[in-house]
């Protein structure tokens, strides 16, 4: 790391914010793209195209100096004793607004408002609760007060909008936020367990897995698999980072499985770009059934690619039986649920589908060794490592990790290549079944 990153001085950072944001508005103000406002006709998504990467660059450097920036200035007592706690707050109240969807009640025309004792009514809150939740997500700049008593939408409050936005703060901020609060309890309680049901998550869930009580509650099936959605088409998480750079036509024509497909939008996006591949997506039972329904309501446009995709309700621990036609095996964000021991399980379900050839693609995040990235990656990349913990009792794993899950469930799985495209957190393992491995060993 350089000496810069760990003693930056405030005018130096403040040069690099002046230099990349010079960059950032020349490019927007060229390519007349609508400009980055508070305002409720802002746009929900910085400007500057995904795949232009020497923009995205220049964005990153931007926020990585304003924060480093924030944090001189604020200094680290007031950072900690007050900004961090203060955090949790500005969440908190953004669940309450989520859940009572109130942004669904202010008007959205620009310049319009509501009164709190009208917004009161129609999202059935008391008003002065109401008030003073949404005067945290004002000062949040989520919605504004433009009159003293009357609310607006801001660009940010417009994103709860989006059902699928919704569903995204609504699974982080009544499911995901309940174990972040457990976690000190859960290492008293399971000091090192690595058991799925052992987990902070699972203390606030009535010590039941996440998967135990999502199954209870079929309507949280939806909520996460449109959450699912939503952070899957976004940012560093859009699936297409990988899907758009990984040479699909290499396969040929033949069948993937998707396993742990979830609704099987993975799947439909794959098909998409590669017209050779069918794909059977697998999941649990309320899922599969849900993926059905969701599949039927797709518009003509989606219906070429998704009429190449079936479903299938599929326990990945007991043995994968779709087996001849398929010739690759695809898991997206399934490993990094499970802790090791479970993760081998999964991967050893596989092994009696397998021939000789057959490929095995994690599509996953590579975990990269602290202070290799810049910090404003490894804060997001940290925080997902900490909430698999919390969640699952599993970890985010770097490639070394990685293998040894490999290694642990069969040696037959060699590895063939791995890649993370540039602005992603999801990589690419592709692993080649090797039956003949086993039987050359039994020959010693
Ligand atoms: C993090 S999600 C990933 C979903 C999908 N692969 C994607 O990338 O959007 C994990 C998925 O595993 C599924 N799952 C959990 N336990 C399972 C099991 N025992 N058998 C099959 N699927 C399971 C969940 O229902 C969920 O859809």
């Amino acid at each position: 790391m350089q000496s810069s990153e760990t003693n930056p001085s405030l005018v130096g950072l403040a040069e690099e914010i002046t230099k990349n944001a010079k960059v950032l508005d020349a490019y927007i103000t060229e390519k007349r793209l609508p400009k980055p406002t508070f305002a409720s006709e802002g746009p929900l998504v910085f400007p500057v195209p995904q795949d232009d990467h020497e923009m995205q660059a220049a964005r990153l450097s931007l926020i990585g100096a304003s924060r480093s920036l924030l944090e001189l200035t604020l200094g680290p007592l007031q950072r900690l004793n007050l900004e961090v706690p203060t955090s949790f707050q500005f969440a908190s109240a953004l669940g309450v607004a989520n859940h009572f969807r109130i942004a669904e009640h202010v008007p959205t025309d620009s310049g319009s408002e509501i009164s709190f004792e009208d917004l009161s009514q129609k999202v059935g809150l008391d008003v002065n609760r109401l008030k003073r939740v949404l005067r945290v997500n004002t000062a949040n700049r989520v919605f504004t007060e433009p009159h003293i008593g009357y609310i607006a939408h801001t660009a940010a409050s417009k994103v709860m909008l989006d059902p699928d936005a919704s569903a995204w703060i609504g699974h982080q901020m009544e499911e995901i936020y309940k174990g972040s609060a457990r976690v000190i309890d859960a290492f008293h309680k399971y000091e090192n367990s690595d058991d799925v049901n052992e987990t902070a998550l699972a203390l606030a869930l009535d010590g039941r897995t996440y998967w135990d009580y999502l199954e209870r509650e079929p309507w949280k099936v939806q909520r996460f698999a449109d959450a699912l959605r939503y952070v899957s088409s976004h940012g560093r998480e859009d699936i297409r980072h990988v899907i758009e750079t990984f040479d699909w036509h290499k396969f040929g024509k033949t069948t993937v499985v998707d396993v742990g497909g979830s609704s099987g939008r993975v799947a439909i996006s794959i098909a998409k770009v590669a017209p050779n591949l069918n794909f059977i997506v697998q999941d649990l039972p309320e899922l599969t059934a849900t993926a059905k329904k969701m599949i039927e309501s797709k518009e003509p446009s989606e219906l070429e690619s998704s009429n190449r995709v079936t479903f299938q309700a599929h326990d990945f621990f007991q043995p994968q039986h779709v087996r001849g036609d398929a010739t690759v095996y695809m898991y997206r964000q399934i490993l990094h649920d499970w802790p090791d021991k479970d993760a081998i399980s999964i991967l050893k379900a596989l092994v009696p589908a397998l021939n000789d050839g057959d490929t095995l693609l994690l599509f996953e995040a590579i975990q990269p060794l602290p202070n290799t990235v810049p910090n404003e990656i490894e804060r997001l990349v940290r925080a997902a490592d900490y909430l698999m913990m919390q969640k699952h009792n599993s970890p985010e794993r770097t490639l070394d990790m990685w293998m040894d899950v490999l290694a642990g469930a069969d040696p037959r799985f060699e590895y063939v290549s791995h890649y993370t495209p540039p602005g992603s957190n999801d990589g690419m393992i592709e692993v080649r079944w090797n039956g003949t491995k086993k039987e050359d060993k039994g020959k010693k």
